[in-house]
């Protein structure tokens, strides 16, 4: 997992990492942009049941320390007949900003990681999570989780939401534009927002109704509400305080679900009339920056609605089974959120 505060301006990673052969952890130089660090870490799942019993567990991966693994091939492996051979090791170190064991908890994993990027994002900075690993690695977990386990994801809305407190900026015509923009909507735009909005939000409701009876292990957007729910639970996060509440700034919330699928660009959130999805473009709005074209961004104002997005977004999204995980996502899933400072019915800033 990797996480990066952004400036509003774009970065070219390319050709600016500063990799050492055995330090995994990497300097981004931006042309003219503050330098900052990029911080990776891994998080090492547990064995399932299902992998004991067929006695996957080689210590294959041995944590030496907080930042240290080693990568032992497993017996038999070419790896290990190489090796003997005299060719090539079997054996390889790798560090990294930290490394979480099998028994971290969710919880543990969000304080000790992302945590103070959201109270950048929050404050008006950019930030950029991604997860990266194999099928089956607990991607989806780490990000997503699931109503017992709630993961980064739940743990950002919740956070947002506290923090934005009773000062929600509830007009809906303010919306974000391009890359780093705002636009005015007009009556008639803004009435277009609404309808959207409520259209998939009634489909989520009709769907729920029938969703009742599944068990809390399954992915959190499985179940109707339990982003609310969850939020009033003791293990949950939220930074003390909403620096908000002292201000007469508002706040508003916009999303966007899209995911990329055979390298197309599929929104997440525009609902499927045929079995045909059209795919959209990314363009660059002039200044550089690269943006999704005709992307759908939903102005969402409590937890039961953000819960419902992704319900309705994770259902679209390409999902098949592979021999190693049942439910694995056959796709890149990105979930985006601008938040809009406004004072009066000026934007002051947004970060996204
Ligand atoms: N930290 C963890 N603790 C307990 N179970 C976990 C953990 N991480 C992952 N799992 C379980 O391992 C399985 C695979 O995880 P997950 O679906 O998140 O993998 P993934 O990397 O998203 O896979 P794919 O790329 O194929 O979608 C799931 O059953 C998940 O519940």
């Amino acid at each position: 997992m990797e996480t990066e505060n952004m400036q509003p301006v774009d970065i070219d990673l390319t050709g600016d990492f500063s990799v050492s052969s055995h330090l995994v952890q990497q300097t981004v130089m931006s042309g003219g942009a503050e330098q900052q660090m990029m911080q990776i870490y891994l998080r090492v799942r547990p064995f399932s049941k299902e992998e004991l019993s067929a006695n996957e567990d080689q210590d294959c991966v041995v944590i030496e320390d907080g930042q240290t693994v080693s990568l032992n091939a497993p017996k038999g492996s070419a790896n290990i007949k190489s090796s003997e051979k005299g060719v090539g090791l079997s054996i390889h170190k790798f560090t990294f900003s930290k490394v979480f064991g099998p028994q971290t908890t969710q919880g543990e994993l969000f304080e000790d990681t992302v945590k103070s990027q959201v109270f950048d994002f929050l404050e008006g900075k950019n930030a950029l999570i991604f997860s990266y690993g194999v099928t089956n690695a607990g991607k989806t977990f780490t990000i997503q989780g699931t109503l017992k386990d709630p993961g980064i994801l739940p743990r950002v809305l919740v956070a947002t939401f506290h923090y934005m407190g009773g000062h929600q900026y509830k007009e809906m015509d303010l919306k974000p534009y391009l890359r780093n923009g705002a636009q005015c909507l007009d009556p008639d735009q803004v009435k277009q927002e609404r309808t959207a909005k409520m259209a998939i939000l009634a489909s989520v409701r009709e769907e729920g109704d029938h969703q009742r009876t599944r068990s809390s292990s399954e992915p959190l957007i499985t179940s109707d509400s339990c982003l609310s729910s969850f939020s009033s639970s003791s293990n949950l996060t939220v930074f003390s305080g909403s620096p908000a509440e002292a201000s007469s700034d508002q706040f508003a919330l916009w999303v966007a679900f899209f995911e990329i699928y055979n390298e197309c660009v599929y929104d997440l959130l525009q609902p499927t009339l045929s079995k045909k999805r059209s795919s959209l473009r990314v363009c660059d709005d002039g200044a550089g920056n690269a943006y999704v074209k005709d992307l759908r961004w939903i102005n969402i104002q409590n937890l039961s609605e953000a819960n419902k997005l992704l319900q309705f977004g994770n259902k679209n999204r390409s999902a098949a089974a592979t021999k190693m995980n049942q439910s694995s996502s056959r796709s890149h899933g990105i979930f985006t959120m601008k938040l809009l400072k406004i004072e009066g019915k000026t934007l002051k800033r947004i970060s996204e």
